[in-house]
């Protein structure tokens, strides 16, 4: 509650309240130098915060994936869960083999860590997070730098863990995609949450949909004459119309159907959203 951390001047995370919610998956969306590492390390008690508190109700420690990893490159990957295991006083005998087959790692099981291929070594970071069956699981940007298909499978593998174990998701994140499937996302820029919710609720609050018209030759005029309570602009034969929602969207196609060649109805995004609360893009 109410956290803060300042580097020396600079105030990488300022005033954050943030809430968990239990069995769910959390994103952390924003721009590089957001402040979401810093965020994440305060969280799991590695930073202590210039001010404010963290309250956390749980059991076990939690798993904790960070950007770089932890692992021993030189080791196979059944060696390095086994000896990460060792590190815990309750771990099952089984649970290794558990994770393995849980995560996919028998075909690599026994090649090294340090050759296996950044998609692979995302999913043993993960089952050595993993190993002491915590409550709540922490990964800072885990698909960052993956090709999108691992990144698909790197996140399919995450919803799975929430809904079939039940595990509590917290992640960073700057793909909009990956936030989009989130139960619960955290719109982060210069060290401020600017907007917290669903990502349904937030494109609904923020985003704007877009109607794009292709306007029949000669028939502009008819058509911009029809949309006086509506905000839009004109690129060549189109008409970008931007309706407050879907009712008024086909209220307009309905009128100038007979104007029309073609049209477009493009549903609010997470990306309209972000560009409306912060003036940019996130690339
Ligand atoms: N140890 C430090 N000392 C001084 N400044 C720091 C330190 N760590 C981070 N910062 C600064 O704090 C800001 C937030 O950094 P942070 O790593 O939390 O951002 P981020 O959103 O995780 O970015 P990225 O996506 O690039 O990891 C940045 O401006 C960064 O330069």
């Amino acid at each position: 509650m109410h956290l803060t951390k300042v580097y020396k001047q600079h105030v990488a995370v300022n005033d954050i309240n943030l809430k968990i919610k239990a069995g769910r998956m959390t994103a952390i969306l924003g721009p590089n130098g957001a402040g979401k590492s810093t965020l994440i390390k305060l969280l799991i008690g590695q930073l202590t915060p210039t001010a404010g508190t963290v309250e956390m109700n749980r059991t076990r420690q939690p798993g904790v994936v960070f950007q770089g990893s932890v692992l021993d490159d030189a080791l196979t990957v059944e060696e390095n869960l086994r000896l990460r295991a060792q590190q815990y006083r309750d771990v099952p005998k089984q649970r290794v083999a558990e994770l393995r087959v849980q995560l996919g790692l028998t075909s690599f099981f026994h090649q090294r860590y340090g050759t296996l291929s950044e998609g692979q070594k995302r999913r043993v970071d993960i089952a050595r997070a993993l190993l002491n069956h915590p409550e709540i699981l922490f990964l800072d940007e885990p698909t960052t730098g993956l090709d999108i298909q691992t990144r698909t499978v790197i996140w399919q593998l995450l919803h799975d863990l929430q809904q079939r174990e039940g595990l509590t998701i917290v992640l960073t994140t700057h793909y909009l995609d990956e936030a989009d499937t989130a139960d619960n996302v955290y719109i982060m820029t210069n060290g401020r949450v600017c907007s917290h919710g669903s990502a349904a609720e937030i494109k609904q609050r923020y985003g704007r949909p877009q109607l794009v018209l292709t306007v029949a030759p000669n028939a502009q005029p008819t058509v911009l004459a029809t949309l006086v309570q509506t905000e839009f602009h004109v690129t060549g034969n189109q008409v970008i119309c931007l309706p407050t929602d879907m009712a008024s969207a086909i209220q307009i196609l309905t009128i100038c159907q007979p104007n029309l060649l073609d049209f477009e109805y493009r549903p609010s995004s997470l990306n309209d959203a972000f560009m409306a609360l912060t003036g940019k893009e996130l690339t």
